[in-house]
């Protein structure tokens, strides 16, 4: 082991304030000429150092495009984003590193977010060294302490493993434990749990909660389901073609939508099918959530 220790509890740091201002991206269609597909619209929204907030809509709704915007993946046609110091749009290659240093991103697909020859060790070591200056050996002392910290213990079993050795849900614990690896400030988290099995979701989920709270991040949840955003998040956003139709604090939002597309939404999960396949309960009538119901000892 190296002298080197990285206590579960993070030193107290400055973070930043993400602001999304007017955001506009339109897509060209496929095969349809110069017709363009507008999947975000004027879009703003403040997330403060430490808040955890849901963007919530159905397919399509632009959720995973605000995602690429807010990480430097893509650039808004109009708008302005900014993280702290940094005008995201504006970012240059070199930037965009800086970024990703304080910007960490979470997929939903565990499977092809790793690079299938690599082991385990050498992927969670590798933002070590890349972002924080450690040597090979710090980096693969802290990627064991990152894999105990979400749950794939005991670590010296896992560190050699290879991508295909693993489950979806031991995968995307890889995943969340690479993108915890350089300390980020906020973490984006597009649908994490939506490719695993229903038994493995509450465990994931849950463990997100409890990284979020413990190391003081930000956290942006793109979700389709209202009801994991309640149990992740402090404040809504919900978007419907591109536009912000509601926000709120998510207990208000899930308990008295206003906007009649999230009462849709809403409607959606209450139906007898989809309840019973969710590992999360609703109460149809206060819109009050319970939940997750599996053990987060499981590790998937
Ligand atoms: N690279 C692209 N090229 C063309 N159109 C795109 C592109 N990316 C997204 N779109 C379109 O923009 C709109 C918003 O897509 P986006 O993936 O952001 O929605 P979403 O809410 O994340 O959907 P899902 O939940 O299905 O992933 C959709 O109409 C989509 O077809």
């Amino acid at each position: 082991m190296s002298e080197r220790s990285y206590p579960a509890d993070p030193v107290p740091r400055l973070a930043s304030t993400l602001s999304v201002d007017g955001v506009s991206k339109r897509y060209r269609q496929r095969g349809k000429g110069r017709k363009l597909t507008v999947a975000v619209d004027n879009v703003s929204f403040t997330i403060p150092p430490g808040a955890a907030v849901g963007l919530v809509g159905a397919s399509g709704s632009g959720k995973s495009t605000i995602g690429r915007l807010v990480t430097g993946t893509e650039r808004p046609d109009s708008g302005h984003i900014r993280f702290g110091d940094l005008q995201i749009e504006r970012l240059g290659h070199r930037s965009l590193h800086t970024l990703h240093r304080k910007v960490q991103m979470v997929f939903q697909d565990p499977y092809g977010a790793l690079n299938p020859v690599h082991t385990v060790g050498y992927t969670v070591s590798r933002p070590c060294v890349n972002y924080l200056g450690m040597s090979a050996s710090e980096a693969f002392d802290r990627a064991g302490q990152l894999l105990d910290r979400v749950g794939l213990t005991p670590s010296g079993q896992f560190l050699s493993k290879l991508p295909h050795q693993l489950s979806g849900g031991q995968r995307q614990r890889v995943v969340i434990a690479r993108a915890l690896a350089c300390e980020p400030e906020f973490l984006v988290a597009d649908e994490p749990v939506s490719m695993l099995d229903v038994s493995l979701r509450a465990g994931i989920l849950r463990l997100l909660a409890d990284l979020q709270r413990e190391n003081g991040l930000s956290l942006l949840y793109i979700t389709h389901d209202l009801l994991s955003a309640r149990v992740l998040t402090d404040h809504i956003l919900v978007l419907n073609k591109g536009i912000i139709v509601e926000q709120g604090a998510t207990v208000e939002v899930l308990r008295h939508p206003r906007d009649p597309y999230t009462v849709k939404l809403l409607d959606a999960l209450v139906t007898p099918e989809l309840a019973k396949n969710r590992p999360l309960q609703v109460h149809a009538d206060a819109g009050e959530v319970i939940g997750p119901t599996e053990d987060s000892s499981i590790v998937g």
